[in-house]
């Protein structure tokens, strides 16, 4: 991790700067391997000008080998002058990367699956023949565009032998590549593993040479293996918006943010737009065609939802007491639910002040008891509360 020059007894540095890692989103690649993720020209343009208003640092597109049209989008995202760096991703094979290198593209991230699974059942080459593989690619790429970035990476990681792995990291970074890639292809790690992995891996490679992670989210550890490969030293974070990706997806971007955040709040601050996010996760629920889910990290309906006594008493004093992350930051608002079985005096005294009305305290218990009866059977909206907290006071 960098040490910051700049942190002093009163102001240490952040624990893990946001300087330290980058965000490749990669909506536009795996999002489009999400069972509804089937977006046109004008979508992807949408999206990609969404994501450089954000801020993401790269875009990580699909391989021109899809179709004639997917090459022709390619194109037209790179032409359209944006500040994010454009990815796509290829199979380690000639074909694909020629196809791949006049698409004005700023970099190629390459796969191959070092796992017995892929191995057999996949592409049928041994650790040796990935290698070679390799060599031949990233050769080729380096004498005739030297100007691309080279990511390499091994698919199916957390289900491959550690001495396979380490012999294709060390080959492909003594080849001059610019980072490697761990991918969490099935969602089968666990934090600790990445970790551990992410060290180890280190250590084969060139200390200029990045380190990538890609998790997917079977397991529900996307964001924590997400986490876990940055504090190991991971440079790049695989993320899509919503977490759209292969089956259950992978991290999404809102929930690795949120995790990042309580780290370095002004780092990610200065480096992001961070209250564009819930039009980034808006927009693509609207193209996926499904709702942004209730528990959505930040944006989801509820992810600002306070109802119990106590913490209603907290929050009206100090919304950090039951907040990690304050929601305006993320462009969303808290939401107070005063008027519940769950309720106490304090949250309704708030709500009758809110209202120019006073309570003496007999008649605040009172009428806190008989909307906490009422709410028994019967959620009460603001309406209804107000109009009960008028009645009362005069009562
Ligand atoms: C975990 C991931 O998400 S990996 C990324 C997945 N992305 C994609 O698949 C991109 C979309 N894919 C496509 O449009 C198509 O699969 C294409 C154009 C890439 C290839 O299509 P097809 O030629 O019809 O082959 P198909 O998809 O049936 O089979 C995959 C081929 O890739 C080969 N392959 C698989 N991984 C690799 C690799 N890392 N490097 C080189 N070749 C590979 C397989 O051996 C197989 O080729 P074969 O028929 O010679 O054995
Ligand atoms: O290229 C990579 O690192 C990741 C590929 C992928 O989508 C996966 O393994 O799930
Ligand atoms: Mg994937």
């Amino acid at each position: 991790m960098t040490q910051d020059p700049n942190a002093t007894a009163e102001h240490p540095a952040p624990l893990i700067p946001a300087t330290s890692w980058a965000i490749i989103d990669s909506t536009l690649r795996e999002g489009e391997q999400f069972a509804r993720g089937n977006f046109k020209t004008d979508d992807k343009i949408e999206i990609a000008r969404a994501l450089d208003a954000f801020g993401a640092e790269f875009i990580e597109v699909t391989t021109p080998m899809v179709s004639a049209q997917t090459h022709a989008d390619i194109r037209r995202l790179t032409g359209l002058g944006l500040n994010a760096k454009f990815l796509t991703h290829v199979r380690c094979h000639m074909d694909d990367v020629q196809r791949a290198v006049d698409t004005g593209v700023d970099g190629l991230d390459l796969l191959f699956g070092t796992s017995s699974f892929l191995r057999e059942f996949s592409h049928g080459k041994n650790i040796g023949q990935i290698i070679e593989a390799a060599q031949e690619v990233i050769s080729w790429i380096k004498t005739n565009h030297p100007d691309l970035q080279i990511r390499f990476s091994a698919e199916d990681t957390f289900r491959s032998e550690e001495a396979d792995l380490m012999a294709v990291y060390k080959a492909v970074s003594d080849l001059g590549v610019h980072r490697v890639g761990l991918a969490d292809t099935v969602g089968v790690a666990t934090p600790r593993q990445v970790y551990t992995l992410v060290r180890e891996v280190r250590k084969v490679i060139h200390a200029e040479c990045g380190i990538e992670f890609h998790g997917h989210n079977d397991t529900g550890c996307a964001v924590s293996n997400a986490y876990e490969a940055v504090e190991a030293g991971a440079t790049h974070i695989d993320t899509t918006i919503l977490g759209i990706g292969e089956r259950n997806g992978i991290t999404p971007l809102g929930g690795f943010l949120a995790r990042m955040f309580t780290f370095d709040p002004q780092g990610l601050i200065d480096k992001y737009n961070l209250d564009l996010l819930p039009e980034l996760d808006r927009m693509i629920a609207r193209m996926v065609d499904l709702p942004i889910p209730w528990n959505n990290y930040l944006t989801g309906e509820f992810a600002y939802n306070h109802k119990a006594g106590m913490h209603l008493k907290a929050i009206y004093l100090n919304p950090g007491a039951y907040e990690a992350i304050p929601p305006g930051v993320f462009g969303v608002g808290r939401r107070i639910q005063a008027a519940s079985k769950v309720t106490g005096k304090h949250a309704i005294a708030y709500k009758a002040r809110e209202m120019g009305l006073h309570y003496g305290e007999d008649a605040l218990r009172r009428v806190t008891d008989h909307i906490k009866a009422l709410a028994e059977h019967n959620e009460l909206d603001d309406e209804h509360l107000e109009h009960l907290l008028r009645e009362w006071v005069s009562a």
